[in-house]
């Protein structure tokens, strides 16, 4: 994108920073679901870590290269996608917008961005699916304690065309969390984000009454096959079995993890504390990173996300060893404040900056990012 059409977006007066969309969204949205996704887990320690651990690097250029032209585009399991992002998972998507996740979806579809969309979305992966047509979904899976319902959503995932499994782990149980306590707020008790366990056949042959016809038991027992406490290295083993699409595991921080997840069959690792949403005190992810992609050894691609707000957070992350990343909040503020057009403008926006900081640093493709990219700084 050039400036000319940058500048079209600021006609439509269009916010243009993270921060700009969040107090548009803060605006808009009431407290409790404007709280829900702006929230961290306790004192928000992890949460603020996650962007701090930003500031301790900085991007020092190389002059006179040919910046001429400049590729943006990464491989992941055998597939090029054309920009080291992916939308994230992130749930509940009917509490920002009416159209919930279709609407991110179809914004990746056009763009080319892979969509990785929630176990807990408010619209059913296959509803999601038909909008993208051929373009590249993942689907997340928080895995329920119940074998068979992970296979049904396994095969559903597949046969709609999701070409990975993300499976999350970090969230067995949900963080603590004040804003939501204070404003009793749980937007699942509202019936948000069961778009995928009420269609689901098995889960429904679960009930005594249909989710139509009972909403609230219907909700609980979803909640309790999601809040599987009882998880282990061996129940994602058992995961492993039932698919053979990519899994990646979402939600670790320790290098060792990393080895076990590829050991227990995983084929990508996710680097993620939830966006601080979970362990508050945490480590932040970027502080992560080097030691897991120490421990990885470029054995399977390494995802990351919590911070990413920008194209130089961006180009940090691949510097320190990630494949590809998240982008979380961004999208899910734009999309409260100003729908379609907000989440394709937060999408164009990212894009565009990650090519410039890019070319400015004096690099013409990602194949050229490492760690010379970065100095680290006391702060
Ligand atoms: C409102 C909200 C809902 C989320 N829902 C999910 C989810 O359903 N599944 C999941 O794996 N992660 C979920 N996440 C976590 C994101 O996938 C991602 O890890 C996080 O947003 C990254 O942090 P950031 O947004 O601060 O960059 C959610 C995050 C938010 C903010
Ligand atoms: C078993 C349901 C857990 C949903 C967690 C949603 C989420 O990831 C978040 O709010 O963060």
């Amino acid at each position: 994108m050039n400036y000319y059409e940058k500048s079209d977006l600021a006609i439509r007066h269009l916010p243009v920073a993270f921060h700009e969309w969040e107090e548009k969204a803060r605006h808009i949205l009431a407290a409790g679901p404007f709280g829900y996704v702006h929230g961290g887990a306790g004192a928000g320690d992890t949460m603020l870590a996650n962007r701090k651990a930003f500031d301790k690097y900085r991007i020092r250029p190389r002059i006179c290269c040919d910046i001429s032209t400049r590729d943006l585009t990464i491989e992941i399991f055998g597939r090029k996608f054309p920009v080291p992002f992916l939308l994230a998972p992130i749930g509940v998507n009917s509490i920002l917008h009416p159209e919930g996740e279709i609407i991110p979806a179809k914004v990746c579809a056009d763009a080319g961005v892979p969509y990785v969309l929630s176990n807990v979305s408010s619209r059913s992966m296959e509803e999601v699916a038909d909008v993208m047509k051929d373009a590249v979904r993942w689907f997340q899976l928080y895995p329920p304690k119940d074998l068979e319902l992970t296979r049904s959503f396994l095969d559903r995932a597949k046969k709609a065309g999701y070409s990975a499994i993300v499976v999350t782990v970090d969230s067995t149980m949900l963080g603590w969390r004040e804003t939501d306590l204070r404003n009793a707020y749980l937007p699942f008790l509202e019936g948000h984000g069961m778009g995928n366990y009420f269609s689901d056949p098995v889960f429904r042959s679960k009930l005594e009454q249909p989710p139509e016809k009972d909403k609230k038991t219907a909700v609980l027992k979803a909640l309790s096959e999601g809040n599987n406490t009882c998880f282990t290295w061996e129940h994602f083993a058992e995961i492993r079995k039932l698919t053979d699409l990519p899994l990646l595991l979402k939600g670790m921080t320790h290098p060792h993890d990393a080895r076990l997840a590829i050991e227990h069959g995983a084929n990508g690792i996710i680097v993620s504390n939830h966006g601080g949403r979970q362990l508050d005190g945490a480590i932040a992810t970027l502080e992560a990173l080097p030691e897991i992609v120490d421990a990885v050894g470029g054995d399977v691609p390494i995802v990351m996300d919590s911070g990413i707000r920008r194209g130089a957070d961006i180009l940090k992350a691949l510097a320190l060893g990630a494949t590809a990343v998240l982008v979380g909040r961004p999208y899910a503020y734009a999309l409260a404040a100003a729908g379609h057009i907000g989440v394709k403008s937060v999408i164009e926006n990212l894009v565009a900056e990650t090519e410039f900081q890019l070319a400015i640093s004096g690099r013409s493709s990602l194949q050229q990012i490492d760690s010379s990219l970065l100095t680290e700084i006391e702060v």
